[in-house]
Order: C-alpha cells, then structure tokens, then sequence
C-alpha cells in the first residue's frame, strides 16, 4: 500500500485549486478478497479548469470519479475539493457537498431523467428541491446553453438519446456546482453528436465557469481537450498536453491542422516524492520490466537524466 508522508500532505485552504488528489488509495473489501482501486492516485485541477481522465477498462477512472463525487469514500490518502478535506467528512458534509458543490453527468442518463416530464420540468426538478427561486428562467437559459431552447416542451421520452443526454448536462448544472464530473458522456452517441457535447461542456466552462472533469475512452474526443491525465493500475501514468490549446489552433485559418502527435505532447508524471512512472512502450522497447533495476545518470550538458537497463 502507498505510504502517506506527512510532509506532502496538501493543505485544506489552497484557493488556486478546485481537486488537490495526493496519494489517494481506495481499497474494496469482500468476504475473501481485497481489490485495490487506486494505489496512490496523485491529481490537481485548477478552479476552471476543463480536464479529461482516460485510462483502460479497470485502471480506476470510475472509482476516482466516485470519490470526487462524494458517491464514495477514499479509504487513505489526502483528498481536497473545494478548500474541504473530504477525508474528514460526515454523512451529512457529504450530503451538503452532493447537493451544492458537485454535478454528475452519466453515460446512462437514465439516473437524472424524468421520462414523462417536459425538458424545463425536468431541469427544475433539482431546483425545485432545493426550494432555489427563478427556476423557470434559469432552465430555460440552460437549455439554450445546451442548444435546446426549442425543445423545451418536449417530453424526454419523445427525444433522442443525444438530445437526453442535452438535457442531462442542463440538469447537472441546474443548482449552480462548482464543479461538473461526466462519466464517459459521449459513451452511447455518435460521433457528430460526441463533438457537440464536449462543445457544450467548453461553453458551460467558460460561461459558467464551472470546472469540468470528463471521464472517456474515447481518444478522439481527448484530442480535443487541451489537457488529459491517464490512469493506469489506479495512479496517474502520464499526462497529455496540447502544445497550443485546441481554440488557437481553430483560430489559425489557413493552415492545414494536423490532428494528434503533432499538436499535442505526452509527459509522464513525477508524483510528489519524485517517483517517476514510465510509459510502458518506454520499458517494453527498453526490455525493463516492473521491480527490476535500472542505472540513472545525470547528463548536465543537455540538462536532462539518461536511463538504461541496469546491465548497460
Ligand atoms: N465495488 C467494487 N468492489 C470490488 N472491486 C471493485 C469495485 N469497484 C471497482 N472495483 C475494482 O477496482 C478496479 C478499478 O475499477 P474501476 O471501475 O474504477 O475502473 P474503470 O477504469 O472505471 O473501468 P471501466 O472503464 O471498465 O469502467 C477494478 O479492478 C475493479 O474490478
């Protein structure tokens, strides 16, 4: 398990970030079996910021967003969201975060829907729950936010799955979170309609400026989001970062745009105490496997650490 150095821990009251992640572990436990989902998980998000998670099936995106949600507990590490340490909530602190700091967007919409209600019924619900004044008018701005003003009437079941999904978005950020969480949004669309909603997503960021984390296996639409952070056996493993962000390189008419490598550059990430997670085509080409020994040396001339199989 992950050790906690007490010198690393992030502190409660930093302003500048919206997530401070730091080590973060989440054991399940069964009868028999314990299944370790993230083994410490480092990860920061500035307020405002609009991020993407990817990783493989099983390498802990979804029990991160959990835990970010307040669906679930971390069972150690230092997890901050919002100025509050989440590790010393109480029932009811959870409660009053789902209710007010976060918004959840699913793959299956199902879980926010309300299938005989209109769209702007459906989006004042959770205001109407909250006992929240202006309701009317503030679904109707999401919903032209969400490119549905003229579907306002509709019942959802008489709209499409994109359009549901819309409609979800708007619910998310009916009572104003700071902080919107999608789980593969884009999983049960089609490609058109997949650019649409991260469009939306963008807009609701700047406009709203909500912060927006986005979980996805699709690496097509990761391309368009200027920072992704992948996940691998529950750690961060790299992070990918656009070399200009995806509006300059809309704004720059003329030019033939080149999608992928050349536009965005891969970093792995150093975690707090200086451990270094490889990519894995680095240690495969390299033949280092895992737990194996390797000879670091320091090149001052170029400014950088050279690395080689131990037997070098
Ligand atoms: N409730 C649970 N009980 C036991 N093990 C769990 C539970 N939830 C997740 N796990 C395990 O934790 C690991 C991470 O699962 P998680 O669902 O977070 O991965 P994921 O990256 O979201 O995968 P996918 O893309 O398939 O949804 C997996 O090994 C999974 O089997």
């Amino acid at each position: 398990m992950a050790e906690t150095d007490a010198d690393t821990i992030v502190k409660p009251d930093d302003g500048e970030y919206m997530i401070r992640c730091e080590n973060l572990v989440k054991i399940y436990k069964t009868s028999d079996v314990e299944a370790v989902a993230l083994q410490g998980l480092d990860l920061d998000v500035k307020r405002g910021e609009l991020m993407a998670i990817v990783g493989n099936s099983g390498s802990g995106k979804s029990t991160l967003l959990n835990m970010l949600g307040g669906l679930d507990r971390p069972s150690a590490g230092s997890l901050v969201i919002d100025g509050k340490d989440m590790l010393k909530f109480t029932d009811k602190d959870y409660m009053a975060y789902k209710r007010d700091t976060v918004g959840f967007v699913w793959q299956n919409n199902a879980r926010n829907l309300v299938p005989y209600l209109t769209a702007v019924q459906n989006v004042e619900l959770p205001m109407l729950l909250k006992g929240k004044k202006g309701r009317r008018a503030r679904a109707l701005e999401l919903l032209k936010k969400v490119g549905l003003e003229k579907r306002r009437n509709s019942r959802l079941d008489q709209m499409s799955g994109g359009e549901q999904q819309r409609v979800a978005i708007a619910i998310a950020m009916a009572n104003d979170p700071k902080l919107l969480l999608a789980d593969e949004p884009t999983g049960s669309v089609d490609t058109k309609t997949s650019a649409m909603i991260l469009d939306i997503f963008k807009e609701l960021n700047k406009s709203e400026g909500v912060t927006v984390v986005i979980v996805t296996h699709d690496l097509k639409l990761a391309e368009h989001i200027d920072r992704v952070v992948a996940i691998r056996d529950g750690r961060t493993s790299s992070e990918i970062i656009r070399k200009r962000s995806y509006a300059e390189e809309l704004n720059e008419m003329g030019e033939v745009i080149s999608e992928g490598d050349a536009v965005h550059e891969e970093l792995a990430v150093l975690d707090r105490s200086g451990r270094l997670q490889l990519p894995k085509e680095y240690m495969q080409s390299l033949g280092i496997k895992g737990g194996g020994k390797v000879k670091v040396e320091l090149d001052e001339e170029r400014g950088g650490i050279m690395l080689f199989p131990s037997d070098h």
